[in-house]
């Protein structure tokens, strides 16, 4: 293993807060960050290597050890459970989890349905709740599920609410709060343990 550091960063809403906060810690990064197609960016000075991910990948990088760190959603780390250590809360990309639907609709009595992006955090969820729910996995614009007929309730991200107010839904329960988390390979994190350690500390003086 080289002592080069490879960090799994998440690409979208997340990149840019996660890159202005590792400049606040002192990490000299190349404007390549603020402007690049490339998935790869190595930045010798600092022995560091960047690989630039779906959001919901990041994970998946860092437990098979091609990415020994990375940043990613609470949200991912719940929804995926990834043999992963989450060693700081980073305080960057506040949102949070919830259930939301039309105003004033009770759930289908027979079969609920509901649509989410996070089939394993929903179906924990209402089984928990001591419900029997039918989860219908959606990529995207979730919000349009119940005002089409295709589920009674969504399990979906909420932050500033204009996205369920704009379509006429509201918010039946929050879940749980969602932040980003710097997580770790097991394995980098013992052979690694002082990059690392670094990182956090560095990380941790400015969240
Ligand atoms: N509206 C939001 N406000 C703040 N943070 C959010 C919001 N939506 C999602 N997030 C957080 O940002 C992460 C990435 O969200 P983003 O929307 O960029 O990814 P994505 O939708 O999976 O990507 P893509 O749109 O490329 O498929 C989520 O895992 C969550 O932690
Ligand atoms: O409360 P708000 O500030 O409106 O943010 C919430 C919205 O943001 C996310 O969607 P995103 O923009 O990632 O689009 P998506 O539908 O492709 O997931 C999330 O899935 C909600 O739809």
């Amino acid at each position: 293993m080289s002592n080069i550091l490879t960090i799994a960063m998440p690409k979208g809403r997340i990149f840019e807060e996660a890159v202005e906060l590792l400049r606040k810690a002192g990490y000299k990064l190349p404007p390549e960050f603020d402007d690049s197609r490339k998935l790869i960016i190595d930045v010798a000075e600092e022995g560091l290597r960047f690989i630039l991910s779906k959001p919901m990948d990041v994970a998946t990088y860092v437990e098979h050890g091609v990415a020994d760190v990375g940043i990613a959603g609470k949200d991912v780390l719940l929804e995926e459970e990834r043999d992963v250590y989450e060693l700081l809360d980073l305080k960057i990309s506040h949102c949070y989890l919830a259930v939301a639907g039309l105003p004033d609709t009770k759930m289908n009595e027979v079969a609920p349905r509901v649509a989410t992006k996070y089939p394993n955090v929903a179906e924990a969820y209402f089984r928990e709740q001591g419900e029997q729910v039918e989860i219908i996995k959606l990529n995207g614009s979730i919000e349009l599920a119940p005002l089409i007929g295709l589920s009674d309730r969504i399990v979906d991200i909420v932050s500033t609410g204009r996205t369920l107010k704009e379509n006429g839904l509201i918010e039946y329960e929050r879940i749980i709060d969602v932040t980003s988390r710097f997580i770790v390979n097991p394995v980098s994190y013992r052979i690694k343990d002082l990059q690392i350690d670094e990182m956090v500390e560095r990380l941790s003086k400015v969240v």
